[in-house]
């Protein structure tokens, strides 16, 4: 007790910086966006209208790795957490992605609507489904973000999810520009991205309060920051696979 309370008294080291604040450290995550795959060469080409339809076949099948893992990570947090409360919430990805049928209500889910998309971009269900246009490198990096979230503490999987705070501005890019450039995809196959808008919305809201709460020292948002560049990175990786196999056009 009496050593508890020298140490709960003791200053902090002189090289510790202060914690920021709530809206501080915020601000520091959004601040992480610059190096979201918005801004990588690939996606800019995609949203730009400069893609070719083997380009966005490829960029589609490839991403259904990335779709068909998410649900996974999902229960993967679902298995380390203890809180019924999070569980609660957090439980609602999974049915947004694998879609649920209850007392009278369907929703046939994100996965079904990414295959739609496919569908819509000129590619077979079957060959989608099958994985074999999924090149290496994009499965070596889904693979690390569901790996993190089984074996990370499930707070730092939440952190890690937390590159939806920029996911409705690309979702958003895409239904302004594919419309106007790519007029041979079906307009029905963009669906996917116009739910993931306000999906997105609130799965952040509850992402990021969870993280607020839990990273508060200086040294476990500087962690934070780390997961979420993890993350980050994860992304970018995979946007550098598929400009290495299926090209970049300016
Ligand atoms: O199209 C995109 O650029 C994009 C990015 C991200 C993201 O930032 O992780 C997600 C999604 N889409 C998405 O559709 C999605 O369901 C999703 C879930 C998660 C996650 O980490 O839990 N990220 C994303």
């Amino acid at each position: 007790m009496h050593a508890d309370r020298i140490q709960d008294a003791a200053p902090s080291t002189p090289h510790e910086a202060p914690a920021w604040d709530r809206a501080a450290f915020e601000a520091q995550l959004r601040a992480r966006g610059r190096s979201y795959h918005i801004h990588h060469p690939f996606n800019v080409m995609l949203n730009s209208g400069q893609a070719q339809p083997a380009q966005i076949r490829g960029w589609v099948a490839n991403r259904f790795y990335y779709q068909i893992a998410i649900p996974i990570k999902d229960a993967a947090v679902l298995s380390n957490c203890p809180d019924p409360a999070v569980r609660r919430g957090w439980v609602q990805r999974i049915l947004d992605h694998d879609g649920f049928e209850l007392g009278g209500l369907r929703d046939a889910g994100g996965l079904e609507a990414w295959l739609r998309l496919a569908e819509a971009v000129g590619l077979e269900r079957a060959e989608v489904l099958d994985l074999r246009h999924v090149v290496p490198a994009v499965r070596f990096a889904v693979d690390a973000y569901v790996n993190f979230a089984r074996r990370a503490p499930w707070q730092e999987a939440v952190c890690s999810s937390l590159t939806e705070l920029f996911a409705p501005e690309i979702h958003r890019q895409r239904l302004a520009s594919w419309p106007a450039h790519y007029g041979w995809i079906e307009p029905a196959g963009l669906d996917y991205f116009r739910n993931r808008v306000g999906q997105a919305r609130r799965d952040v809201e509850q992402g990021l309060a969870i993280t607020l709460d839990h990273f508060t020292t200086r040294a476990q948002q500087e962690r934070a920051l780390e997961v979420l560049q993890f993350k980050l990175d994860i992304l970018w990786a995979m946007n550098d696979a598929m400009a290495m196999r299926y090209g970049v056009t300016p």
